[in-house]
């Protein structure tokens, strides 16, 4: 289903099972909580996920949460999607945050918190430049294109 090879994956915690998808043609491989957490309203934690990979260069690594969690229990990640640099050796990690505002989020060692993407990425270089071409979009950007009266009510 792609044209690159296995990726090496070293598994730094071995009650960790490996990462795979919940169904075939899943972007993602899910990744476990090496650690239990408890995120109360608000609060985030840095959470190990027990692999190291060695991406090839040309490829990024992205951690997305899942959309489950974030239905349920208002848990995602902080910096979605993270990064995970092609050259990067280390453990991989990932910052969750619990979004609700009343409930807290119990997590258990082993439980899928977050899925790993991996995709292809143009490594371009920049050229600085004095001016920049005309487009119908210009410099317009954050809302410049209307559509958002009447989505915030007075007063709120
Ligand atoms: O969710 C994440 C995001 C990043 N990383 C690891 C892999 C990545 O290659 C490295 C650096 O990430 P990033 O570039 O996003 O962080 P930074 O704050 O810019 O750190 P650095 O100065 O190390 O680049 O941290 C993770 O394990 N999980
Ligand atoms: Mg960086």
């Amino acid at each position: 289903m792609t044209d690159l090879p296995a990726v090496p994956l070293l598994r730094l915690d071995p009650g960790i099972p490996m990462p795979a998808r919940a169904h075939t043609g899943d972007a993602g491989v899910d990744l476990c909580t090496t650690v239990d957490v408890t995120l109360e309203p608000g609060r985030r934690a840095l959470v190990g996920t027990g692999i190291a990979v060695a991406l090839p260069v040309g490829t990024v690594g992205l951690i997305h949460p899942r959309s489950g969690l974030a239905a349920k229990f208002g848990l995602s990640v902080v910096n979605t999607p993270g990064t995970v640099d092609a050259g990067y050796r280390g453990e991989i990690k990932v910052c969750l945050i619990n979004h609700d505002p009343d409930r807290v989020v119990e997590l258990r060692r082993g439980d899928r918190i977050a899925q790993l993407l991996v995709q292809k990425v143009e490594l371009v270089d920049f050229v600085e430049v004095d001016s920049l071409d005309d487009t119908s979009r210009g410099a317009g950007g954050y809302g410049s294109s209307g559509g958002h009266a009447g989505l915030v009510k007075e007063g709120s």
